[in-house]
This record gives C-alpha cells, sequence and structure tokens, in this order.
C-alpha cells in the first residue's frame, strides 16, 4: 500500500513528510501553478524534503519535446519521477522513456483501454482520476476496481494509483479495490488524521491527569 500527497506546497509537505507514512508526493501542473515559483526551484526543494518520490508532470505537447523535457526534469534530482498525459504523444513519449529506464506514470486516465494501452508503453504507474470521473456522472471507484481487475488477471506489472481524492472514505474504498497507490491532498490527509472523538478523549485524559494529586 503505497500512499502520497497531492500537492507542490512546499509547507504541506514538510509537514506530513515527517509522520513517515507517504511513499512521496505527487504534482500537476496546476499545484505547481498554484505556488507562483520557479518551477525548478520549487520542484528542487520539494525533492529535498521527500524521503521517496516526487511526481512531476511535463508539459510539452508533442513526444519529443515530452522526451527531452522529461529527462531534463529527471536530471533535477534522483527522487523525480515523471508523469505525462494520456494521449498519442503521451504514449509514444511513455514508450521512449520506459525503454530509456525512466519511470513514468500516464496521468489523465479515463477508462479501462486508456490504462492497457499506458501499461503496454511500459509505464510503471496509471493515474485514474477518482473524483473527476464521479463529477461527470459516472463511478470512479468502479473505473479503479475494473483497472486493477483487468491488470490482476493480464498479470500486468503496472500499478495503479487512484488520483482526484476527494475524502477520507475514498481512500479507503481505493485501497480495497486492491489498488497498489493512493494519492490524495493534503485536506484528506488531514481529515484522516483527525476525529473530534479522539480531541475528546485526549481532553479528557489531560484534564483527569492535570486533577488528580500524585
Ligand atoms: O494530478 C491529479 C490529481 O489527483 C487531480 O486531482 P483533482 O481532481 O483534485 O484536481
Amino acid at each position: 500500500m503505497e500512499l502520497y500527497i497531492d500537492s507542490a506546497n512546499i509547507e504541506q509537505i514538510a509537514q506530513v513528510m515527517p509522520l513517515g507514512i507517504l511513499q512521496g508526493v505527487t504534482t500537476n501542473p496546476t499545484l505547481i501553478a498554484k505556488e507562483k515559483r520557479d518551477f525548478q526551484t520549487l520542484i528542487r526543494n520539494i525533492a529535498k524534503l521527500v524521503d521517496g518520490k516526487i511526481w512531476c508532470q511535463v508539459t510539452s505537447t508533442e513526444a519529443e519535446s515530452m522526451v527531452n523535457e522529461a529527462l531534463e526534469i529527471n536530471s533535477w534530482a534522483k527522487n523525480i519521477v515523471i508523469k505525462l498525459p494520456m494521449g498519442m504523444e503521451g504514449l509514444k513519449a511513455a514508450s521512449i522513456l520506459s525503454r530509456k529506464g525512466v519511470e513514468t506514470n500516464m496521468t489523465l486516465v479515463y477508462s479501462v483501454p486508456q490504462a492497457v494501452l499506458a501499461a503496454k508503453a511500459g509505464v510503471s504507474y496509471v493515474s485514474p482520476y477518482v473524483g473527476r470521473v464521479d463529477d461527470t456522472g459516472w463511478d470512479g471507484m468502479s473505473l479503479i476496481k475494473e483497472i486493477v481487475d483487468v491488470f490482476q488477471s493480464l498479470q500486468v506489472k503496472t500499478k495503479v494509483i487512484a488520483a482526484s481524492i476527494r475524502g477520507p472514505q475514498q481512500v479507503i474504498d481505493a485501497l480495497r479495490t486492491g489498488v497498489h497507490a493512493v494519492t490524495m491532498p493534503y485536506q484528506v490527509l488531514l481529515s484522516m488524521v483527525r476525529n473530534p472523538m479522539t480531541d475528546i478523549g485526549l481532553e479528557q485524559f489531560m484534564t483527569d491527569w492535570n486533577n488528580a494529586n500524585m
């Protein structure tokens, strides 16, 4: 079971990595853009905080440029791995990069056929978007389950990382499908940690402890 935080925010990442429960960080161009910092500097700084992988997406649109960009990003730190967008160019780039031994993750996966093609291109991970599928009126979790089942029955080595997660229960539902990994936003991770009953219980313990005349 691999868990990642879906964030490019240094403060959030610095807070959660020491928990020792995450295998790394996933980013995307939207998350990077939100930080309003120099791309390379930001990724290098995140890489220093992360004991694990930092997934960084290329923004080029043609396979050849995607490959060059991926190789450049990949050279910034040892733990940086590459996200490619699903499509003809992404598949081409994935095939080239996998032959070069660069670890890749095919993102924006919305169907089992897309996941199968990405696996054939040699990606290490596919990222189906649970929340965004739900937004369209379809069932994101069923998509995850179908991809996991097809990969298992075909003995495909590519791992499935459930992305676009909107709440703690979705993390658990995704894990119950047999998915290899889940990436979640900071707020979802906090919601998994916290429970009002835990807070009430701890407050009671401390009150009783402090009131005791020992
Ligand atoms: O990069 C993939 C993200 O997990 C997408 O999540 P989002 O739908 O919350 O933007």
